[in-house]
């Protein structure tokens, strides 16, 4: 008898179920895509919570770099700002939240960043992760923090896979596997915001302590 086993690889996102109970929050699990994985989430953030980061953020904002290089480009047309780690309570309650539900310690987690983007910025398709680094990224959330009136997709062109920002809604993926292939199935993009603003939370977590 021949018996055909496909072994998949171990995920960092461990929770089961379609809920995450995180310390001050239940937060929904909507969809999951397997191999690799991207989970959505709702109610992650409170409309109030998205409202203040915007507000934060909203008068430090400037062109967005890209890289190690730390340049402008076409690539990436959006501007944005990074908070301090554990700048006031709503960014530690943040922080803490998303590294629950990211089931990494909040030591490897890189300050948060806020993107803005208006009709036809857009952030074409890229990777999180350096070619070349000692502690690389690991994995991303994307918090979005206002609904698009028409744009502004996070597309996984290798995936076929849309996600419209929603208010309070996430997008999580991984690219720790250890079949690069996986990894590379990662590529993702902002499309072009049509219609209206967007305005995004960037969580990235890397392998080792960045704080
Ligand atoms: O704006 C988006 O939907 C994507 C943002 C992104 O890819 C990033 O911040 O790395
Ligand atoms: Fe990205």
């Amino acid at each position: 008898m021949l018996v055909s086993t496909t072994i998949q690889e171990q995920t960092i996102f461990s929770h089961r179920g379609n809920h995450i109970d995180t310390e001050d929050k239940v937060i929904d699990v909507v969809s999951k895509y397997e191999d690799p994985l991207v989970v959505i989430l709702d109610n992650v953030a409170t409309h109030e919570e998205c409202n203040t980061l915007i507000a934060q953020a909203r008068d430090r904002l400037s062109r967005s770099k890209i890289g190690q290089t730390k340049e402008t480009s076409q690539e990436r047309t959006s501007s944005g700002m990074f908070f301090e780690e554990n700048e006031n309570d709503l960014i530690n309650r943040i922080e803490k939240r998303l590294s629950d539900v990211m089931c990494i310690p909040i030591d490897h987690a890189e300050g948060l960043q806020i993107l803005h983007y208006k009709p036809g910025q857009e952030y074409k398709p890229h990777y999180d992760y350096f070619k070349q680094s000692e502690n690389n990224r690991i994995s991303t959330l994307i918090l979005y923090l206002n609904d698009v009136e028409e744009g502004g997709e996070t597309l996984f062109p290798n995936l076929n896979l849309a996600v419209s920002p929603k208010k309070g809604m996430a997008v999580y993926f991984e690219y720790f596997y250890s079949n690069s292939k996986l990894n590379e199935l990662t590529l993702h993009s902002g499309n072009p915001v049509v219609k209206g603003e967007k305005w995004v939370a960037t969580q990235w977590m890397r392998r080792k302590k960045v704080r």
